[in-house]
């Protein structure tokens, strides 16, 4: 059963007229993960934030975006507010910007969690620091009180895991969570999202230039270039024979990068597997 169903999905800026996503389509299964790629520009972010109803208000979007059958593109402002966090989780490249500067991570946290749960205060800082202390992060209560800045990319990244992991959505949407990061905490972020998944049994749409970590990860895969998806398929299907031209090339050229830099690295070879 698929948890989610992109019809025909159009973006474009307003403005110029410009077309951004040319009628994309494409489905999560429930508990699966979907690895969207393809180069730069190519419309992964403008997707995932269309799914959540994030995109600047200067772009438009058309078609249909169905969550477990409900059209999210009729839903009210107030009604999708609902549905982010608790139902649909995003995980941003870059940490620092998913939470608030001026405050420490806690309170954050906890405001999120209290918009959508009835749990009296002990009871998600319990929750909390028992998701935190499982995606490996050690003194919660001492990270709680910090401010965003005081803490790095990978330490921002696994926050937001253990934010999953106490609010289980039913779905994910990891956009290029690893990018901003070294390639230990990259290799560790990856781990957690993976341990999020066998955990909560939730779906996941993971973007990444990475096709190493892609072909660990994703269920299925959807290629996308200029705005148009050329391709998609079982990830074992487009690693192995992949019917266009471009994915072929995405593959040996991406695929043996990522493969060389782990071998250069040592060893951390996330390609196997
Ligand atoms: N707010 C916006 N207004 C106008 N054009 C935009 C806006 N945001 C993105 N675009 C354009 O839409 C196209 C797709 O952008 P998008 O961010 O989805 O690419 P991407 O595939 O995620 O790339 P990257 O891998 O670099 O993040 C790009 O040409 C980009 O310049």
């Amino acid at each position: 059963m698929a948890v989610l169903e992109v019809a025909d999905l159009q973006i474009w800026d307003s403005g110029t007229n410009q077309c951004l996503v040319a009628g994309s389509s494409f489905q999560v299964k429930a508990g699966s993960c979907l690895a969207i790629v393809g180069e730069s520009g190519s419309g992964k972010s403008l997707t995932c934030k269309a799914i959540m109803r994030l995109n600047d208000s200067g772009l438009r979007q058309s078609g249909e975006i169905r969550f477990k059958g409900e059209n999210l593109l009729a839903l009210s402002e107030k009604e999708m507010r609902q549905k982010r966090g608790k139902q649909i989780c995003l995980i941003v490249q870059n940490g620092m910007r998913a939470f608030d500067p001026s405050c420490v991570v806690g309170v954050h946290l906890l405001e999120t969690i209290a918009t959508h749960f009835d749990w009296g205060r002990d009871e998600i800082t319990t929750r909390l620091t028992a998701a935190m202390e499982s995606v490996m992060l050690r003194n919660p209560r001492e990270i709680m009180n910090k401010y965003p800045h005081q803490l790095s990319g990978g330490m921002l990244q696994r926050i937001m895991i253990a934010l999953a992991l106490v609010l289980a959505p039913d779905l994910i949407i990891a956009d290029e969570p690893t990018t901003a990061l070294d390639a230990v905490s990259a290799f560790e972020v990856v781990e957690q999202l993976m341990a999020l998944r066998q955990n909560t049994g939730c779906a996941m749409i993971f973007v990444s230039h990475d096709l190493g970590v892609v072909k660990k990860i994703a269920d299925e895969v959807l290629v996308m270039k200029e705005g148009a998806v050329v391709e998609s398929g079982a990830a074992h299907q487009i690693f192995s024979k992949a019917r266009h031209e471009y994915t072929r090339y995405l593959v040996s050229n991406k695929l043996a990068l990522s493969q060389r830099f782990s071998q250069v690295m040592g060893g951390v070879d996330v390609a196997e597997g």
